[in-house]
């Protein structure tokens, strides 16, 4: 069974299409990235999925059950864009209170309230408030709060806007680390990131879907991506493009360069390119198995 299945989805506002017969199959597994231009319409499609709104036509299964279906207690959690923790209610109180929502006991709730802080590495400040804890901390505390109950599927939107680069590193490993348990569903416009964490990418502009691929997937068609420093690029053109295999290769104004070649010539373009350097002195700053996911996604 697909985790979340779309299937012709549509949302109006006041006669404005802003989701547009979107069609989205989405199995369990690998963090999954949901990226589009301010306005794509990637929150109005969490919110749907969550069943804080509802479509204007087609449908969504999450799990094969309809949004806001009992049988989903638990098994999906969100974290919206704007989420807020109450500033003067304990952590734990808040965190207790929402494990037993979701039908725990006190104790279990207690204990439950616990492991989630642990696992965002903030068990430290279970007893204090919010509103004494850092952006990034209180970001922490919302997503150890979406992990209560190991749902199956944890939407996060934009978790790591306005964090500083540590909350950010750790936000992402907690993403990494429970990804073995539960599937995450990312919103986000750091690229970067999304490529470190996903494989699958879902691509919206104007409410319409248009494109969804596999970061990671095997085809004929390998990709290098190749960043250089002092080096004369119209030559070093030239030479690769005549390398057999090679099918194409283009360059970007700052010195990088994405080679598109056949799989089957393997490491052979590695070694090529290496000899190359050698031969004319030329520096490389980076060389990337594959293409940057901006680069897959406006190429
Ligand atoms: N309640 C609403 N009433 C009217 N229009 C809305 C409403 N909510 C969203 N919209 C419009 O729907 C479109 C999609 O908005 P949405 O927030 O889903 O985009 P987004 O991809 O999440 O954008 P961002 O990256 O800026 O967060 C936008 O044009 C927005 O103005």
């Amino acid at each position: 069974m697909n985790l979340i299945e779309c299937t012709q989805l549509s949302k109006n506002y006041s006669g404005k299409n802003v989701l547009n017969q979107v069609n989205i199959s989405l199995k369990a597994g690998a963090p999954i990235a949901l990226v589009g231009p301010n306005g794509a319409g990637k929150t109005t499609l969490f919110s749907i999925i969550c069943g804080y709104i509802s479509a204007s036509s087609g449908s969504v299964k999450i799990l094969g059950e309809s949004p806001n279906s009992a049988k989903l207690r638990g098994r999906l959690s969100a974290l919206p864009q704007d989420a807020q923790l109450d500033p003067d209610i304990t952590i734990i109180s808040q965190l207790m209170l929402f494990a037993q929502l979701q039908g725990l006991s006190k104790a279990a709730a207690k204990h439950e309230a616990m492991r989630v802080l642990e696992l965002v590495d903030l068990a430290q400040v279970v007893h204090e408030k919010p509103k004494s804890l850092s952006h990034g901390m209180g970001k922490r505390v919302s997503i150890a709060q979406a992990l209560i109950g190991t749902p199956d599927v944890v939407l996060l939107d934009e978790p790591t806007a306005g964090l500083d680069p540590a909350n950010a590193k750790k936000v992402r490993e907690i993403v990494r680390q429970q990804s073995a348990s539960s599937t995450f569903i990312i919103s986000s416009h750091n690229l970067d990131e999304l490529e470190k964490l996903c494989d699958q990418v879902i691509y919206l502009e104007n409410g319409s879907l248009k494109q969804s691929l596999s970061i990671q997937s095997k085809q004929n068609v390998e990709y290098l991506t190749l960043v250089m420093t002092e080096t004369d690029m119209q030559a070093l053109t030239n030479e690769v493009s005549s390398f057999e295999g090679v099918i194409n290769v283009t360059t970007s104004t700052d010195k990088q360069m994405i080679i598109e070649y056949s799989h089957q010539h393997g490491f052979q373009l590695e070694t090529q390119l290496l000899t190359l350097f050698a031969q004319h002195q030329w520096q490389y700053k980076s060389i990337l198995k594959g293409r940057t996911l901006e680069d897959t996604l406006f190429s």
